[in-house]
């Protein structure tokens, strides 16, 4: 279980403030955080690796009861900003996380790169974007870590890419395994998820589960545009002006 108690983070130079007072999310979840484009998700997803200096006034970021930091094993984040060793390959990069990560599956990352059609032998900065972020998704996978936290997977990725990946995601899930992912693909991602937290303005406006919803008869895109304010109108304002 991730638990996140009176977690906080202020840009004060455009003035976002990341509030939550409580979030928690259990093993064995999907969930997708999404929200307008500044309203705090990666902020979140950082915070909730510990990372960016989030400040817990009496509060606290825990991993299966321990502080965040002390269980970065069971955790592995996919970020768009991808690897941090351009000079490396693919194999090369795999040889430092196996050293890090006592858990990382070096066959499964090959299987996973030879999926994603990419070579373990070529230098990680003169892939595209695209294969980067493959790359970024095969390491991360391969930690088989407990809690799965993506920035973006969708990003870059063609339609054919994006639904093999959900597929890929979730078939390579073990029963406690947790996936928490932003995202903006919402009608894509509807149907794959368990829960989906709305963010706005940094505040968790909505936490609602897939079933509540579809008992509701809402689908998740409506109930964004409720929460925030979106109103159609504006644009045709815009464009008749
Ligand atoms: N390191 C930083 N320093 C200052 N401001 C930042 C920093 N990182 C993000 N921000 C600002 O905080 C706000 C929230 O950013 P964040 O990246 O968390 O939003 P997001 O919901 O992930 O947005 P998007 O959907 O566009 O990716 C934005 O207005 C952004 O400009």
């Amino acid at each position: 279980m991730i638990e996140l108690k009176f977690v906080a983070k202020l840009y004060p130079n455009n003035g976002l403030k990341l509030n939550i007072n409580e979030l928690i999310i259990p093993k064995g979840e999907i969930v997708a955080i999404v929200g307008a484009n500044g309203a705090g998700k990666t902020t979140l997803l950082k915070a909730m690796m510990g990372l960016g200096n989030p400040s817990y006034n009496y509060g606290h970021i825990l991993v299966d009861g321990k502080p965040v930091e002390k269980q970065y094993e069971k955790l592995a984040f996919i970020t768009e900003e991808g690897s941090y060793f351009p000079s490396f390959t693919p194999k090369q990069y795999a040889q430092f996380l196996a050293d890090f990560f006592p858990k990382f599956d070096y066959r499964h990352f090959t299987k996973l790169l030879a999926y994603f059609k990419l070579d373990e032998n070529q230098k990680i900065k003169t892939m595209s974007t695209g294969e980067k972020s493959k790359l970024e998704i095969s390491a991360g996978f391969a930690k088989r870590a407990e809690y799965t936290i993506m920035d973006e997977p969708f990003n870059g990725k063609d339609m054919f890419t994006r639904r093999d990946f959900l597929k890929l995601m979730v078939s390579q899930m073990r029963e406690d395994d947790s996936i928490i992912m932003t995202t903006h693909i919402i009608d894509e991602i509807e149907n794959v998820i368990d829960r989906a937290i709305i963010l706005h303005k940094g505040l968790i406006k909505a936490d609602v589960t897939m079933d509540e919803l579809r008992e509701e008869g809402r689908s998740l895109v409506e109930l964004m545009a409720t929460v925030s304010k979106y109103k159609p109108a504006d644009v045709q304002q815009f464009l008749t002006d």
